[in-house]
């Protein structure tokens, strides 16, 4: 049996109960949740993916649209995570500026590129596609947070490079919309160096 079927994803829009680390020395059972959820969100069908997003998307622009805030800071998707991308356009068209994470270093902080949907992109050392002219701006004072996993504390899993960890770390901290499908909630218990997310923005959250 997979991680993907024991903890399906798609069907109820419920949490993924299943998945679940509760000890505080569990590297090895986070890489096991990390597996577990980055398989639960592969099996998501496409036809519920683009309506997940479209829901997820309108949300994070009605956000955007209440708090105006002077920088976004954005993601480009990799490993089935929410495609926003859409709204992205969206965003611009309503006067947004964005700008993408892009990892300087394995023990930095994320760097954030000025961005806009169209401009030419190239794929670096981590896979992920960035500017491929970086015009680097400061920290956005907002940011959309991609999560593998979240807890009901707001708590965030990547990729286990703690790179939103470092970015977030220095105060004043900016404004934190966690973007996940609410299949990824999943029990764990956060380290002292996790910071909690202001909102977590799923296809069945309705974020004021
Ligand atoms: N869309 C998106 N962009 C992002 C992040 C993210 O989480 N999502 N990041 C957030 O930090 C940074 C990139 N960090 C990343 C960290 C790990 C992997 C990754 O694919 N890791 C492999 C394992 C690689 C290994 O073990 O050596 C994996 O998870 O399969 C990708 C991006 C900046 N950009
Ligand atoms: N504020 C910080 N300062 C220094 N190191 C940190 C900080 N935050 C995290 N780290 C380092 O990053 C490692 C990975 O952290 P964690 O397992 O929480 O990653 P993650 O949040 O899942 O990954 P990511 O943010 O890249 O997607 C930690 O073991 C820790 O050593």
């Amino acid at each position: 049996m997979t991680g993907a079927s024991r903890i399906p994803c798609g069907s109820s829009g419920l949490p993924a109960s299943g998945a679940s680390v509760t000890s505080s020395n569990g590297d090895e059972a986070k890489r096991a949740l990390r597996a577990t959820l980055k398989a639960a969100r592969r099996e998501i069908g496409l036809e519920k993916r683009v309506q997940w997003d479209a829901h997820i998307g309108a949300q994070v622009v009605a956000w955007w649209r209440r708090r105006q805030p002077s920088v976004l800071g954005v993601y480009w998707p990799v490993h089935g995570e929410p495609d926003l991308r859409a709204a992205y356009s969206e965003l611009v068209q309503a006067g947004a500026q964005l700008a993408l994470p892009v990892v300087v270093s394995r023990d930095a902080p994320l760097a954030f590129a000025a961005w806009t949907p169209g401009d030419p992109m190239v794929t670096d050392g981590m896979g992920v596609q960035v500017p491929g002219d970086l015009h680097f701006v400061e920290r956005p004072p907002a940011m959309l947070v991609p999560c593998l996993g979240f807890n009901a504390d707001g708590y965030r899993l990547g990729y286990g490079g703690g790179f939103y960890d470092r970015t977030l770390a220095a105060q004043p901290r900016p404004a934190t919309l966690g973007i996940a499908y609410a299949c990824q909630q999943a029990l764990f218990a956060h380290a002292a160096h996790d910071v909690p997310l202001d909102v977590i923005v799923t296809e069945i959250s309705q974020v004021r």
